[in-house]
């Protein structure tokens, strides 16, 4: 993703939800995308499959790689495509998928599980209703579900909540998509079912090759399932870096101050620190960084006033802050 933006014209004025994001994701890795509510974390990933609600309009460059029939690669800017159009059509479930942290509204309260997932495999992987059945049956199994021949024939309200989860995955995966988006994919979930649902994407990335793009709050869970991890603020991604240099060296005062607000049994800390305020609302924001009105060593003519850029501080980690050095 090259300087992404998503624009709302509304009638109180232009809301920025996605400001000019800079995003790579790596075959067979996994992008942790990390940020307080409103950050823009839902929107970026729905630029990704250009299904931004309207008036919602994406521009930069979207640019996916993939493998024509032919076996030879071609690149195509997803930005660039009708969203309505054939050609996204085919790349949504087929090329990229999505999983949601609420199963109950991606699946349709009046089919079976079976056929719903059937029907992503015969949009885009065969015409044959019993290889399409075989399939859906086998893609159940493997993300651990019980009896999954009775499962294709149950509606979605007849499963437990892990259940759905497990059965929105298999519906994600049922065409071998090259990127699967995770959003949220586990907060409506009891710790121990979320263990498993993490494992088992953990366990499919592995074994397909697939990319996962792990959209959170949750510093925990980015630790457990991230190669790379882009925190994000404002609309804007204001460090990005891989895992272990982000909770070991972590350099913008967001993002301290993030992993500061995490309880830890290996930290003796009297209180638990906060960040102060909230997130502004990203509309007629004032110039300068986002961060200015709750960062604890913002200086007044330094901080508010020009925007500032994303900087490479070391090789293949990026900050947003004119302060980095004193940090
Ligand atoms: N359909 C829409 N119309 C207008 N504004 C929207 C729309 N969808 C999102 N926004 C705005 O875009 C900004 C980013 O929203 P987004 O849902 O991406 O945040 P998020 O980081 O995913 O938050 P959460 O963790 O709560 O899902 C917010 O200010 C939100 O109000």
């Amino acid at each position: 993703m090259k300087d992404v933006k998503v624009q709302f014209r509304l009638d109180e004025g232009l809301l920025k939800a996605v400001d000019g994001v800079d995003l790579r994701i790596k075959r067979g890795k996994t992008l942790g995308i990390v940020g307080e509510s409103g950050c823009g974390k839902s929107v970026t990933s729905q630029a990704l499959l250009r299904i931004v609600p309207k008036p919602g309009e994406v521009q930069g460059e979207i640019r996916l790689t993939r493998k024509k029939k032919d076996g030879s690669l071609e690149v195509v800017d997803l930005a660039k495509l009708d969203a309505r159009g054939k050609e996204i059509r085919d790349i949504r479930g087929a090329e990229i998928a999505m999983i949601f942290q609420e199963p109950m509204k991606a699946f349709s309260p009046i089919h079976t599980i079976g056929n719903q997932i059937m029907e992503a495999i015969l949009l885009h992987t065969t015409d044959d209703q019993d290889e399409a059945y075989r399939i859906g049956v086998e893609i159940l199994k493997k993300v651990g579900m019980s009896n999954p021949e009775q499962r294709m024939s149950e509606y979605p309200h007849q499963l437990s909540g892990g259940m759905r989860q497990r059965a929105m995955i298999a519906m994600a995966l049922s065409c071998s998509p090259s990127i699967l988006i995770a959003d949220e994919p586990t907060t409506a979930l009891d710790v121990t079912v979320q263990a498993q649902v993490l494992q088992l994407i953990n366990d499919l990335k592995s074994s397909h090759d697939t990319s996962v793009i792990f959209i959170t709050h949750d510093l925990g869970v980015i630790a457990e399932m991230s190669d790379d991890v882009a925190v994000m603020y404002l609309g804007k991604v204001v460090e990005y870096t891989d895992v272990d240099t982000l909770f070991h060296h972590p350099k913008h005062p967001y993002t301290k101050a993030l992993l500061n607000s995490i309880p830890s049994v290996m930290r003796e800390s009297k209180r638990l620190e906060s960040i102060e305020g909230t997130v502004p609302f990203p509309m007629n924001l004032p110039k300068g960084c986002g961060f200015y009105t709750r960062c604890k060593l913002a200086k007044d003519g330094v901080c508010n006033v020009e925007d500032v850029p994303l900087v490479e501080v070391t090789a293949g980690h990026s900050v947003r802050c004119l302060l980095v050095d004193e940090v």
